[in-house]
């Protein structure tokens, strides 16, 4: 495929509610998109790095740095370029997954739309709608929280996740059962907040039949996460520390979870996230797709990998008005619980060009 330039955008989205996790509070979401043009067809990838380095190390305006100075001049030196050697095209690049993610995104939804061929239906996808959940922050206080699930749960989400840290964790927990009874499908993500020696604290929050605990110690502590999970009845499941299908294979091995949230964007690509699916299923490990606040274009990503056969959880692919009033794309619409799988060439999805120009900040094009 021959690129002839490549956009990097810049958006700024103010979400509906600000959405606070343990390493902070989030009200807007500066997006870059990737927009890859080729002679037969353009393609789109979202960036989905924080604005600060504080879920990862990467950032956004890091990510563009490292993808305008570093990845785009090796990719317009390469003879021939696919989705399927960007990995190897970036690999002498270390790190940044996030933004490495984005490039081969958006070369693959290009290649994937020349092709006349869905993201869902190229990634091996079983089904054309996938039930989703719902991912809650932390709030003001644990009644506006049960007002809230509750009114998510009116909508219709098959699951419920309660962000939770050291001082907001059994109480809220508690009070979500207590109004809700057991039918509800509920989870925490601790976002890293806890140490080993929280262990009696995170076990009270057994009693609860939670799906999982999501990645309650440091991203780098297999280890403690392998004595954590045996000192607890309820599933570990990692998020941050799993950055490839081989840290996968490790933590799964070590017993550190027996459940993996799948992002894209951590693992490198929508390709390595195809691995780590891959190497779970191998394991008997159920994954579900995490999600970083995205646009309807990495949400149609998400979407199409969430329908991969071992995604037998509910992922945190919300509908789009439960991020923004307005998304760049057609909206994302809640469906008995779900989101229906987009079925058009790509991403099945594009963003529409008045809303992105009114929420563009910044374009940069380079040519190839
Ligand atoms: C700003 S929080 C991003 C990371 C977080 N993501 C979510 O909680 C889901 C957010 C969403 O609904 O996209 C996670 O650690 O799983
Ligand atoms: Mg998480």
């Amino acid at each position: 495929m021959k690129i002839s330039g490549v956009e990097l955008r810049r958006l700024s989205m103010t979400l509906r509610s600000p959405f606070e996790t343990s390493f902070g509070v989030v009200t807007e979401r500066d997006i870059l998109l990737v927009r890859v043009v080729t002679e037969e067809a353009e393609g789109w990838g979202e960036c989905a790095a924080m604005s600060e380095p504080v879920y990862s190390s990467e950032h956004i305006n890091g990510a563009q740095d490292v993808i305008r100075r570093f990845f785009l001049p090796r990719l317009a030196a390469a003879p021939h370029v696919t989705s399927a050697l960007v990995a190897q095209i970036l690999a002498p690049f270390k790190g940044h997954p996030i933004a490495k993610a984005a490039v081969e995104a958006a070369v693959l939804d290009a290649e994937l739309r020349a092709a006349g061929t869905s993201f869902g239906d190229h990634l091996g996808a079983v089904r054309s709608w996938v039930p989703v959940g719902v991912s809650v922050g932390i709030m003001p206080s644990v009644a506006e929280l049960v007002d809230t699930v509750g009114g998510y749960l009116d909508q219709g989400y098959r699951r419920i996740k309660l962000k939770i840290k050291p001082g907001w964790d059994v109480e809220p927990v508690r009070a979500v059962r207590e109004r809700f009874g057991e039918a509800p499908l509920l989870q925490v993500d601790a976002n890293t907040a806890y140490t080993l020696g929280d262990a009696q604290r995170l076990a009270a929050l057994d009693p609860f039949d939670l799906l999982l605990i999501e990645q309650p110690l440091p991203e780098d502590d297999i280890g403690g996460h392998a004595a954590l999970a045996r000192l607890l009845h309820t599933p570990i499941c990692l998020d941050e520390s799993i950055v490839s299908a081989r840290s996968a294979a490790e933590a799964i091995a070590l017993g550190a979870c027996r459940i993996v949230n799948i992002k894209p964007a951590r693992v490198g690509g929508y390709l390595e996230a195809r691995r780590v699916h891959d190497v779970c299923a191998a394991n008997g490990v159920p994954v579900w797709c995490g999600g970083m606040l995205e646009t309807g274009i990495g949400r149609a990503a998400n979407v199409a990998l969430a329908a991969l056969p071992n995604f037998t959880l509910p992922g945190d692919i919300s509908a789009s008005e439960r991020y923004f009033e307005r998304d760049i794309t057609e909206p994302f619409v809640l469906r008995d619980g779900g989101l229906d799988v987009p079925q058009g060439p790509g991403l099945g999805v594009t963003p529409d060009p008045v809303l992105l120009d009114e929420f563009t900040t910044a374009t940069d094009w380079i040519d190839f």
